[in-house]
């Protein structure tokens, strides 16, 4: 079986030098060999010297998705455009395909499924979410005979780092993500991390492998971590909760719901101890119950693991050229069928909300108020130490629907003067 893997960045030259460090491990586990035969790479002299003696070395990936002798290709040059027409190549041409690239498998996927579909061929991406955690293969695998109804992780190793290292170290959020960049954990374009798009990208797929809906990245709702402010880390941790980015997935009367959003996190939760660039992830099923997946998020090793893993599984599972594995995304072609998403109406949570007021008589009667009179029941309310003749008010509310929040919002900014209100979810425990 002949390899041609495009990029030659983290990930690639992780895979390349750890398929040739444990190249026996490798072939103990497989009747087929494997062997890397090309590497195309923009800049090729960062690769020359670093890949295996018999392998040819091009800057040209449209030579590796086009050569016939190429089986398999593995796509880690990341970003979208070029990917997504190399990948189709590749496919077009018959070979099967394994990449870590979650944005091009969260906005193009349908079309490289439906193409490998037709051509039957396999696209792998076990290093594409969570990359030291088999969740993929766990819910096409391990989990298949589930209804699963609810998954909900913390999948941006960078995010969780920039958090952590804010919460335990008092770290600036700039200096916390150039850590993360130096680590090699973040992406070519650290927005993504940030932004909340990546792990965005990640529920998006582990949404469609768990409940056979097409890949829809439209209709995922998401932010990010730029706009958190270490008053909003120290009022969590009084209220015995960690400030987390998490990404949930949940059906709910046939209805699906995807989200992104720092979120509250109890501290009993398993969630709240996943720290620095881990990835948390706990996954309800029917007959499984629940159950909780810990291990690193971000790494070029890490991911090069669960590449090597797709490409021995791919070697196992391949009769004549064809893979003979679970389908792509677990389901039946046929049987994946869209769902209706639920409205903001349907979608319910508890709430927190700091809101910077005037240090003066009233200003908390009048803020109780304006709950009451929506019928919003507040669970906790405090009031912190008064600055300059300014305090933070620091609410948590009982479950309320988000278009309910939304309507109190104005309300609220008025009686804080106008200063914007912060709010964020706090996370179901039904749902950890
Ligand atoms: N880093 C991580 O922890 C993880 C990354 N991923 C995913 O893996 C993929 C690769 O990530 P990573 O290795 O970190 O990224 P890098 O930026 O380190 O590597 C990208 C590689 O692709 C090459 N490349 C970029 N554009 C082109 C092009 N037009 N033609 C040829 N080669 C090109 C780059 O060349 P040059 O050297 O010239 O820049 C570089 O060698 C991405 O999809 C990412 O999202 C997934 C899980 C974890
Ligand atoms: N940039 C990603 C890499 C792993 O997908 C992260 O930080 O999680």
């Amino acid at each position: 079986m002949k390899i041609g893997v495009l990029g030659f960045g983290n990930v690639a030259a992780a895979t390349v030098q750890r398929f040739v460090f444990n190249r026996d491990l490798i072939a103990s586990k497989l009747e087929t060999e494997i062997e890397i035969a090309k590497v195309a790479t923009r800049t090729v002299s960062r690769a020359s010297g670093l890949v295996p003696q018999a392998c040819v070395l091009t800057d040209d990936c449209w030579s590796v998705v086009d050569d016939p002798e190429i089986d398999v290709v593995i796509e880690l040059i990341g970003g979208v455009e070029l990917a997504k027409e190399l990948v189709l190549r590749a496919i077009a041409n018959g070979k099967h395909v394994i990449t870590a690239n979650k944005a091009l498998l969260a906005t193009s996927g349908e079309k490289i499924l439906q193409l490998a579909d037709q051509k039957g061929v396999c696209v792998l991406f076990e290093g594409a979410v969570a990359v030291s955690i088999p969740i993929i293969k766990t819910l096409k695998e391990s989990a298949a005979a589930n209804r699963v109804s609810s998954i909900v992780g913390i999948l941006n190793g960078t995010s969780n780092y920039i958090l952590s290292q804010m919460s335990e170290q008092g770290a600036d959020f700039g200096d916390a993500l150039a850590q993360a960049q130096q680590k090699g954990y973040a992406e070519a374009d650290p927005a993504l991390d940030v932004n909340g798009e990546d792990a965005a990208h990640k529920i998006t797929i582990l949404a469609s492998l768990a409940f056979g809906v097409p890949v829809d990245f439209d209709m995922v709702r998401f932010k990010g971590i730029t706009e958190i402010e270490r008053a909003d880390i120290q009022a969590a941790k009084r209220l015995g909760y960690e400030l987390k980015l998490i990404a949930q997935a949940q059906l709910r009367n046939d209805k699906v719901s995807i989200s992104v959003a720092p979120t509250l996190v109890p501290n009993h939760s398993m969630l709240a101890h996943v720290r620095g660039s881990m990835n948390g992830i706990s996954l309800a099923g029917d007959l499984f119950g629940p159950a909780f997946f810990y291990g690193s998020g971000a790494g070029g090793v890490q991911t090069a693991s669960a590449i090597l893993a797709d490409l021995i599984d791919l070697a196992q599972s391949t009769r004549d050229g064809k893979y003979v594995g679970a389908p792509n995304m677990g389901f039946k072609k046929s049987a994946m069928a869209g769902k209706e998403y639920l409205s903001s109406d349907e979608c319910s949570s508890q709430f927190y909300l700091r809101l910077k007021v005037e240090d003066k008589v009233g200003v908390l009667a009048e803020v109780s108020a304006i709950f009451a009179k929506a019928d919003v029941s507040v669970s906790t309310l405090l009031q912190d130490e008064s600055r300059e003749g300014m305090t933070d008010l620091i609410a948590t509310t009982h479950a309320i629907s988000t278009s309910k929040l939304q309507s109190i919002l104005p309300l609220l900014q008025d009686a804080a003067g106008g200063h914007p209100v912060v709010t964020y979810p706090v996370l179901d425990e039904r749902a950890d």
